[in-house]
């Protein structure tokens, strides 16, 4: 299998803070891999090493096939990055944006490259928009073209749609589909479980720590988490009470639903089974949520670090 990204032991400390630990990822070309963790966890400390932008205390391997401890300028040549809060000119439209781009990198052909890269993005119809006047979609929408004006073959995304509404975060994903289906790779960070669901594979991390990867699917049932879910009038007001009985360890709201996670079913069956009883209570076995694992993971990691 070849891979666009293969590194080994990446770490970075800030002075006493290990940023980033001994974490090993390995992306398949043409994939999507969606990269989780909590505020802080080092997912953007290890994008920026991955392309170069920051230099690693240890680690070794390969992007894009390069040396990325020392051939970060031809990673830097074949990948495009998004940064959490990409900035542009507010007072030029979309084409004198991405024309300023093309000049700044001295792209050959900068006019046909912005018509196609407009055209591939469906921007054409808003090219003479001024940028300050877009909507969050449509900025991220030219941030991306911006980033894609070099023909990248990897693309490092740090929360790209932090902040769009789930329309323009949809046609976003629609978007990054078409790109993988072009052969070009996608890592990218997010908090948004249903984008979770949309990669291939993704990679957890917590404290700097890998703790998990693999399809969402496996790392569900590698969590080994059982869920309950309560629903019923009385259903809010049982949160509390449930918090910390036998065989309890999560308990969260998924809309007017209650999950109660553990993993010991007997205690959890058995601190449930005074509630069965009641009339206005449906109580069922459920596949626990992403969110369900997400939180478990980050509570497991807490109590480690602590
Ligand atoms: N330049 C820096 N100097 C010192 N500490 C830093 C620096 N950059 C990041 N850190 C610290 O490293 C840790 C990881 O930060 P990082 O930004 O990689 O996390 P993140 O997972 O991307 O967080 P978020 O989801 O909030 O974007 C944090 O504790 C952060 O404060």
């Amino acid at each position: 299998m070849n891979y666009a990204i293969n590194v080994k032991g990446l770490t970075k400390r800030f002075g006493k803070k290990v940023a980033v630990n001994n974490v090993d990822i390995a992306v398949p070309e043409g994939e999507v891999w969606g990269f989780l963790g909590p505020n802080g966890s080092g997912k953007t400390t290890t994008i920026r090493m991955l392309c170069g932008l920051l230099k690693a205390d240890a680690g070794e391997g390969t992007c894009l096939g390069y040396d990325f401890r020392t051939q970060s300028e031809e990673i830097k040549r074949e990948t495009g990055y998004m940064t959490q809060k990409f900035s542009f000119w507010e007072d030029l439209s979309i084409r004198e944006n991405l024309e300023f781009v093309a000049r700044v990198y001295g792209l050959p052909k900068k006019r046909k490259l912005v018509d196609d890269t407009l055209e591939k993005l469906g921007l054409v119809s808003r090219q003479k928009q001024l940028a300050g006047e877009l909507s969050g979609g449509w900025k991220q929408r030219m941030a991306l073209a911006a980033c894609m004006l070099h023909s990248p073959r990897l693309l490092l995304l740090d929360e790209p749609t932090a902040g769009v509404d789930p329309k323009a975060r949809r046609d976003f994903w629609t978007e990054i589909h078409k790109l993988s289906g072009a052969g070009i790779t996608v890592l990218v960070s997010t908090h948004y479980m249903d984008e979770a669901e949309r990669c291939d594979q993704i990679v957890f991390i917590s404290y700097g720590d890998k703790v998990a990867q693999g399809p969402v699917m496996k790392i569900i049932e590698d969590s080994g988490l059982i869920t309950f879910t309560i629903e019923g009038e009385r259903a809010r007001a049982l949160a509390d009470e449930l918090r910390g009985k036998p065989g309890v360890e999560f308990v969260a709201f998924f809309g007017a639903m209650l999950h109660v996670s553990g993993y010991d079913r007997a205690l959890l069956e058995a601190t449930l089974a005074p509630y069965r009883g009641d009339p206005a209570l449906t109580i069922s076995e459920t596949h626990p949520s992403l969110e369900d694992v997400f939180i478990q993971l980050q509570d497991r990691a807490a109590r480690g670090a602590s």
